[in-house]
Formats: C-alpha cells, structure tokens, sequence
C-alpha cells in the first residue's frame, strides 16, 4: 500500500451553496460543436437559467450540508492522493473499495492512524444527513425524481447531492465490472434533455465522477439512444467508445421530475444494477455527511456526439438508396420535438438527405413543454403533428419524446401512425428483411396486430410484458434460445431492432421509414407516404380503444398492512375466477402479465402497472356497448376490494 502526505486545508466551515467549488476539474473541448447545437444548448441553458432562478426562492433551506466544504479527505477518487488540505492522509485504495465500504469508513481510516487532522471538526459541522430514500428513486430500469421544488406534494428527492452520490455509484458499479478488462480510468459519456434542471444534474453527476477520478464526456442536449451508441461508437478523436454512458432524462413526466438512463456497450442497466447503484449511492451520500470538498481529478472533454450519431442515421438511409446523393429530395417532412431533445433530426438528419422540413415545429428545446407534452402516446401530441402535416400538405409528420427514444409518425393524410399501427408498420419492414421472424411487444397490444403478424406477414407475435426493457430482454432472450427475433416494440413508441444492437431508439426507428421511403424514391421520384400507409393495410383495429387506470389507496384498511402490489395480485385473481364462470368470456390461453380476456368481440387486459398503485384497464372493442359489457366484467370483480378507486370505470361506464 501507498502512503503519501497531503497538504492541509484550514478548519472547514460552512460556504453559502452557490460558492464555486475550490477546484474545477479540467475542462477540454474534443471538437468545436456545431453553430446550432451549440445555438440549441445555450437557448437551452438560457431557458434553464431563467426558470431555475424563478425556482429558486421555493427551493426551501438546506437541511443538510454541501459535503464539498468540509473535509476533504473522503474525497472518492482514492486511487490518485487527493490534496486535502487541513488533513495529513495516507491511504491508497480504489473507488470501487471504497464505495463498497459501510459507513465506517471515516471512523476506520481514523482508527489507522493514516489521518491527521490539523482541522478541528466543530460541533456545528457535524452534518445532519436528510434520509434520502435512494430505493424510491428506483423507476424499473431507470432512476427517476422530483428536482425542482415547487410541485405541492412534491418535494425534492433528486437534489444534486443526490445526482452526485449517484454519478460516483455508477462509476464505482462500472470500474466494477470493467475490472475484468484491466480499467482503471473510466471515461463516462454524459448528456441530457432539454429539462429546467438538467445543467444542475449535469454538474453535479460530472463532480461525482470526476471526484472519483475518471473522465467524462459532456454532450450537452443528447438523445437517450446518442447515449447508448457512444459506448459502442469508435471514434479516437472524441474519445469513443466510452465505458459508460448517462441519459439526464425523465422521458415525457412534468418540468418539475428528471432522472438517469444508464449505458453500457452490453445495453441499458437492468432492475437490478439499479438497485446495486442506488445502494452504493446511499452509502456514498452517508459517508459524504463526514466529507470534504473533493478534488475533481478527472478530466471534462465537451464533444459534439449528437453530430457524430446524427451522420450515422444519415449513412444509414444513403446506404439504403444505393448512396443516392439526397434520397429525400422533394419529400417534405415536418418534424414535431415538443421542445426536447429531438430538435437535431431536422438539421442533422432530414435536411442532409434532401427533404423540406418546413413547418416542423417546437424544434427548440424548452423543458417548460409549453405546446405538449413530448409524448407520441398523447393525445394532443399527435393532434399537433397531425395538424402541422395537414396544413403543410406535407408528406410525412415525425414526432419523438423528449428524449427520442420513442417516435410515431403521421402520413400524408393525417393517419397516425403510432401505436399497434407503428407496431404493425414496423413488423411488416422487418419482415420483408427477415422472413417468418418473431416480433415481440408488450402486453396492450391489440388482437388485430396478432393477426396482422400471422396471417398477413407470416411472422410470429410474441406478446410479452409492458415495459420496454422487458420486452428488449425478451426479444434477446428468445434470440438466445434459438427463436430468431428481430424488433421488438411497445405501443408507447419504444422500439429496437437487432441490427441496430438492440438500442431502443426512436430516431432508428423514423430512419427504417425514411430507408423505405428513400428505397421507393429510387423507382418512383414521386412516391410519398404511401408506401408506408401500403404496407399496414390489412390491420383490423378496434373501433373503441380505452385505457383506464384504476388506483389503489396504499393506506386504505382493506390493504391490512399490506403491498398495493400483493392487493393487486389478489384483485387480479379474484376477477380470473369471475372470468371462469362467465360463458361469452374467455382468459387468453398464453399470457404473460395481468388477466387478459376475450369476448363480446373485443378484449381486455387488467394488469398491475410497473410502477405505480395502479391497475391499468385496457379495453379494445369494435363497438361501446361491447366494451362496456367487457367494462362491466372487469367492474363485478372489483368493487369487492373498497381500496380500488373505481371511479374512472364508472365514468367510461356512464358515458
Ligand atoms: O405499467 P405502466 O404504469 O402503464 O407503465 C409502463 C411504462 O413504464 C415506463 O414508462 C416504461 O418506460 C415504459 O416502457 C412502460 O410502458
């Protein structure tokens, strides 16, 4: 073991949060970026700027103390001796080992006698630590919070202390599982959406990391997939790939939420590095309660990577044009970002391959979401796109979520093409590439899509779970045990595809229409969106489509103390065994989340929802009295459990 000797600092005292942090890390720009990215993130910092500061006064008082200003010795890059000043330290150790350490790191080093203080720790220093909940941020795959203050009901749990012991988990779970490749120095790719607090999570997860000693890549305003590919992308020049990669996103949710998509060149983390992650970052904020001001040894790099991932969408739709020089020539195409991060895909992408793409709209990034919500799921969502189709005669309409990882699209008459229809859309793509391929998706899928798959593609159709890491995982999984699987998707826009490595990404998803587009161009220069309105001809949709959501009261008696999810599971099998008496009704035979039934010319799916206290109600039928006849089912069975507020059935029922 190392020892070394450290400078020391005087006593720490307490410093008014805004004050700079002594030591920035280095900072270093890989490539200048672009005149409109760089255009795009400073209107995006200015709108950030403006909010935050009208946000500022309702942050409320800190109740527990910026670690940066008191000692500095917990600093968490411990491979490299830190320079702590008012501490003599000795220790050599590895941010993973210290990460993993309990909270009886400080008292232990102490115990060593590797540390001298000359700063006497006051009694007002001592830190009171808030109890942050670090498992409550866990949103499946994902970590998710509130961090901005103003919401009644709810309060800041994604503060950037938070972010930081978060940013130093990762790399920490990362140099783990990099130690196999003989790592050390991680290089970690960061961007994020377009939300009001994504520069303060930006800093404070670049200070977690660098803290820790490794490296990060800031790509400012950055697409959720832009992430992925930037740690399979090889590119020197920008220091890619990167071991890691983090999304600042909180997909379409309200100005007030963000959180973390997490990356490596294996995919997107699963539930249960994100509870590892959230564990260490627990034990990371505890121990920084006792911390100093950690010196920031890695390095910053600022990369344009929106522009590297945007040319590869472009080679991608000239490859399928035989390398014509602008496929798109002629096209008009009017994109819709709802003010997120997918603003990009009109002077990076549509305008490099030729088409018009006057009249898009909400381009600029604005985490307000003053037009809509960034959602091709919403309603209103999809009225805009389709209204700026229609009043621009253009061709197509294209729109994404904020943070791209989902898109839908709107021909030329104003169809949309989401949902089942997208699904359909897509599977009818990859089937002409990949014949009698299974196409997974999600449980809310519609029955005409199974026939669709079936009987007119002749592919098979794996309906699994909700959730598009589910139904990613399943798509592998099947892939794994020899059924060949090429697209997987959910009815919220979320989709992958196994050429593209699996990434679950929205704008790919848009370039396999253009590829089709550009393709038919080739033989006809005139052919619009018809191509793609052709090829999902044959799908037979429900004329009623309804999704309910029915909530449980996790502090109602009925519950007995007891999970939302176990009175859940117990709704869900009392209404199967209703099912089982009722003769026009029928439980589908293969099922792989809820109770799914059919009848009455329609069907529904009951389910627990992933996240929330929440049974979501899906119910497709081809008129509204059969839906209500399947409504009513769904109702005799439930209104024997007093904690399901059954009101939203009841309106569907009334109306
Ligand atoms: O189960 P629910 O509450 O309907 O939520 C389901 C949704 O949760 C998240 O938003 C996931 O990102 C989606 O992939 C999933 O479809």
């Amino acid at each position: 073991q190392q020892h070394n000797s450290l400078p020391c600092l005087p006593p720490r005292r307490k410093k008014p949060a805004s004050t700079p942090r002594a030591r920035r890390p280095r900072i270093r720009t890989a490539k200048p970026a672009s005149r409109e990215l760089l255009l795009l993130t400073s209107m995006a910092a200015l709108s950030a700027k403006v909010i935050q500061n009208a946000f500022l006064a309702q942050d409320g008082p800190r109740t527990r103390h910026n670690p940066r200003y008191t000692c500095d010795f917990c600093a968490l890059n411990t491979r490299s001796m830190h320079s702590v000043q008012g501490c003599r330290l000795s220790l050599a150790d590895t941010s993973a080992k210290w990460l993993n350490t309990t909270s009886t790191a400080w008292i232990s080093f102490g115990k060593q006698g590797n540390i001298s203080c000359n700063a006497t720790q006051g009694a007002s220093d001592v830190l009171s630590i808030d109890k942050v909940d670090f498992l409550k941020l866990q949103n499946g795959s994902d970590i998710r919070g509130v961090a901005i203050a103003g919401v009644e009901g709810e309060p800041v749990n994604l503060t950037e202390l938070v972010a930081e012991a978060i940013a130093a988990a990762f790399a920490a779970w990362l140099l783990n599982k990099k130690k196999a490749d003989g790592l050390r120095r991680l290089r970690i790719s960061v961007g994020h959406d377009s939300r009001i607090s994504a520069h303060k999570l930006q800093n404070a997860i670049t200070h977690g990391i660098t803290a820790a000693g490794h490296d990060v890549l800031q790509f400012g305003l950055a697409s959720t997939p832009a992430m992925f590919n930037s740690t399979l992308t090889k590119d020197a020049i920008n220091h890619c790939p990167a071991d890691g990669g983090i999304m600042i996103t909180a997909s379409h949710l309200p100005y007030n939420r963000n959180g973390f998509k997490f990356f490596t060149s294996d995919g997107g983390l699963n539930k249960t590095d994100i509870k590892d992650i959230l564990e260490r970052a627990s034990r990371v904020y505890e121990e920084s309660a006792h911390c100093g001001k950690q010196e920031q040894t890695g390095v910053v790099t600022h990369v344009d990577y929106m522009s590297i991932y945007a040319s590869d969408l472009v080679q991608a739709v000239l490859k399928s044009a035989g390398n014509k020089e602008k496929p798109l020539e002629g096209l008009h195409i009017v994109v819709d970002a709802g003010n997120g991060a997918g603003g990009f895909f009109v002077d990076k992408v549509l305008k490099p391959l030729g088409a018009v793409t006057d009249g898009s709209q909400f381009l600029e990034p604005d985490g307000l979401f003053p037009n809509h919500i960034p959602n091709p799921e919403d309603k209103a969502a999809m009225e805009a796109i389709t209204q700026a189709v229609l009043n621009n005669k253009a061709d197509l309409g294209i729109i994404f979520d904020t943070d791209v990882d989902r898109s839908a699209a709107v021909d030329s008459s104003g169809r949309e093409l989401n949902r089942n229809r997208l699904i359909a859309l897509m599977s009818a793509i990859v089937l002409e590439e990949h014949p009698g391929t299974t196409v997974v998706t999600d449980s809310v899928t519609s029955d005409g899509l199974t026939a669709f798959i079936e009987k007119k593609l002749g592919g098979k159709h794996h309906r699994f779970k909700r959730g598009y890491k589910n139904v990613i995982d399943e798509a592998i999984r099947l892939n794994s045990t020899g059924e060949e699987s090429h697209l997987a998707m959910e009815t919220s826009g979320h989709g992958a595809l196994k050429e593209n490595h699996w990434l679950d990404d929205g704008a790919y998803m848009m370039v396999k229409l253009l590829n089709k587009l550009a393709g038919a161009r080739t033989l006809n220069p005139n052919i619009g969106s018809k191509v793609l309105t052709d090829l999902v001809e044959g799908l037979e949709e429900a004329a009623v489509t309804v999704e309910i959501r029915l909530k449980i009261d996790q502090n109602h008696a009925d519950l007995k103390g007891g999970s939302f999810r176990d009175y859940g599971e117990s709704i869900l099998k009392h209404l199967e065994s209703v099912i089982s008496k009722d003769p026009n009704l029928n439980k589908a035979p293969k099922n792989h989340e809820g109770v799914r039934v059919s009848g009455y010319g329609g069907w529904f799916l009951l389910r627990l929802s992933l996240h929330d206290p929440v049974l979501p109600l899906n119910i497709e039928a081809q008129s509204k009295n059969d839906a209500m006849k399947l409504g009513l089912a769904v109702l005799a069975a439930a209104s024997e459990f007093s904690a399901l507020d059954t009101t939203a059935l009841n309106k569907f029922l009334q109306q």
